[in-house]
């Protein structure tokens, strides 16, 4: 180890010594030569049932209203919930040279293994390397359409998989869903280190369930107690972006797969961080 030696160095580094760390970005998949993606936000989680996939789709949603070209990589292969909560009902095409997402009824491109599989009620049981290698296929062969912001639901955790994700596509920034059962300092400091790992900058944090409002009065209830977030994010330098409700009418528009019809606009400053992004 050379004695200027910092973390972040080896890029730059001419040195050949025991302690070179691999370039992050030397993993990096093309995409589909046909493909044109301009900006990619990885959505993450630390664990299942959070709320992921609902704050994909409502980002996806967001920028579809404010006139963007939007697509949706559902990259959570065990637990596809986008075409669902996009009422997608159709499968996915393929032509001699690539496969194509399907489109929305508003418009956002989208690829699941739901929109591959005959039947989508049968579990995924593939184990992790065939999952990842399932996801970057979603990138290399699948033709995106001029996109603006593509959002990636990434599979929960930290663990190989979302890693292999990470490594493979060029993901221009990652957005943190927890909520307030989460263990949520653990989430964080995981997600901040496979940030750093592969130099990706952290947006910030999105919590969810966070609250319920009472119809009658507007009082906020934290129903899950008190919320440690704010201690989670400071302690990493994080900003906490939006705090959503639980709110029965989300639930209900995911399950009639009508999220592009739902009221979404709360996740604003999650929207403002993505646009932000040079
Ligand atoms: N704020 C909310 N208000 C009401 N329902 C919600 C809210 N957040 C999530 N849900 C519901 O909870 C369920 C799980 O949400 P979602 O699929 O987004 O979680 P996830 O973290 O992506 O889980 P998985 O990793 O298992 O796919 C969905 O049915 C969704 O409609």
């Amino acid at each position: 180890m050379s004695e200027e030696c910092t973390p972040q160095a080896c890029s730059t580094c001419k040195e050949t010594c025991s302690d070179r760390k691999a370039d992050p970005k030397s993993f990096l998949k093309d995409p589909h030569p046909k493909s044109r993606v301009n900006k990619v936000i990885a959505i993450v989680s630390g664990k299942g049932g959070v709320g992921k996939s609902l704050v994909t789709s409502m980002m996806a949603v967001n920028f579809q209203r404010l006139g963007k070209r939007v697509a949706v990589l559902d990259a959570d292969i065990t637990g596809p919930s986008i075409p669902k909560m996009f009422g997608i009902k159709k499968q996915a095409e393929g032509s001699e040279e690539g496969l194509l997402p399907v489109k929305s009824s508003m418009g956002t491109q989208v690829m699941s293994v739901n929109l591959l599989l005959e039947d989508e009620t049968k579990p995924v049981i593939w184990r992790g390397p065939v999952i990842a290698g399932t996801v970057t296929q979603f990138w290399t062969d699948v033709i995106w359409e001029d996109v603006d912001y593509m959002f990636v639901d990434m599979p929960p955790g930290t663990g190989d998989v979302p890693l292999t994700v990470f490594q493979s596509l060029p993901v221009d920034g990652i957005i943190i869903v927890t909520s307030p059962q989460d263990l949520v300092s653990m989430v964080v400091q995981k997600a901040v280190n496979m940030a750093e790992m592969m130099n990706i900058p952290i947006l910030g944090i999105v919590e969810n369930m966070s609250y319920i409002e009472c119809p009658d009065c507007h009082k906020k209830i934290n129903v899950f107690g008190e919320s440690h977030i704010d201690e989670a994010a400071k302690e990493h330098g994080l900003t906490v972006l939006d705090r959503l409700p639980l709110n029965p009418k989300i639930a209900s528009a995911c399950d009639k797969g009508m999220i592009e019809l739902a009221d979404i606009e709360i996740i604003d400053n999650a929207v403002k961080a993505v646009e932000d992004l040079k």
